[in-house]
């Protein structure tokens, strides 16, 4: 499903976060927003994931306004993994996992198994299918990542977010799960703080700063040393990789 964001402001009583943000995602892409700390990409991962109603501008989705949405219609189209995702029940992997069934189960007991199959699946595509029966709260950090991302894939969803995924996970599975994310097929739009990662999985970047959008594009036109340094404020070289057949990111003071 395409996503574009046009002209969208939002805020707090504070003040403006998000300034003028527009950004376009195209049907099965799979784009990195990245920036630095502060810069705005949760808060644009919320307001277009729709938790959050811009005060000016609009978020559509295949043509539609996502804040025009029922809850229910969004949450079957729209999976977000938070950067904290927490939870104090004590569920089984298994439990957590079909929670991303929720949105799409009939309003009637009895019905409440429908989905088994993409349970299962989900679980072997999150690569957390070994874990399916022990307790949420006993997993470390990277395996709960993995347990959101399966029960996001439960949810079916035709937008995904995802909000620093991979920021507990080891080299193997960070290759691992944003290969899974790939392969998928599915809208991606990831905040990453690794630049490498992103050259690697990402066919575009969203880059922020101070809750404006400086540079949109296909990796390979935005990702630059000049761009580095404006943003981070870091000196880099950016080349291309023969071995790894992409761009590569090295830093230096
Ligand atoms: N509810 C809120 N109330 C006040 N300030 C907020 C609120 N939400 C976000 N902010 C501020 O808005 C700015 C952008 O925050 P946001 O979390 O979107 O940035 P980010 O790019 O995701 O940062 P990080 O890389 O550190 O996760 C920050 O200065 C943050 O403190």
């Amino acid at each position: 499903m395409r996503v574009v964001v046009d002209a969208v402001d939002w805020g707090v009583k504070d003040g403006l976060i998000l300034h003028d943000v527009s950004a376009e995602f195209p049907d099965g892409s799979v784009t990195g927003l990245i920036g630095p700390n502060g810069s705005g990409k949760t808060s644009l991962l919320h307001v277009v994931a729709g938790l959050r109603r811009p005060e000016r501008g609009t978020v559509r989705m295949a043509d539609d306004d996502v804040h025009a949405w029922p809850d229910r219609v969004r949450a079957r189209r729209v999976a977000l993994l938070e950067q904290h995702a927490s939870t104090t029940l004590d569920l089984t992997v298994r439990q957590v996992v079909e929670l991303g069934r929720v949105p799409h189960r009939g309003r009637w007991p009895g019905r409440l198994d429908e989905g088994h199959e993409q349970v299962e699946e989900s679980l072997r595509l999150g690569r957390v299918a070994d874990l399916a029966d022990r307790r949420w709260q006993t997993l470390s950090g990277g395996e709960r990542q993995r347990v959101q991302l399966a029960r996001a894939l439960a949810q079916e969803p035709s937008v995904l977010m995802l909000d620093e995924p991979t920021n507990h996970l080891d080299l193997r599975h960070q290759i691992d799960f944003l290969s899974t994310v790939k392969a998928l097929g599915i809208t991606t739009i990831a905040a990453l703080h690794d630049l490498d990662l992103a050259a690697a999985f990402c066919d575009r970047l969203v880059v922020m700063r101070d809750g404006h959008v400086v540079a949109a594009g296909p990796v390979e036109d935005v990702l630059s040393a000049e761009l580095v340094h404006d943003v981070y404020g870091v000196r880099a070289t950016v080349d291309h990789h023969e071995a790894a057949g992409r761009l590569h990111v090295v830093w230096h003071r």
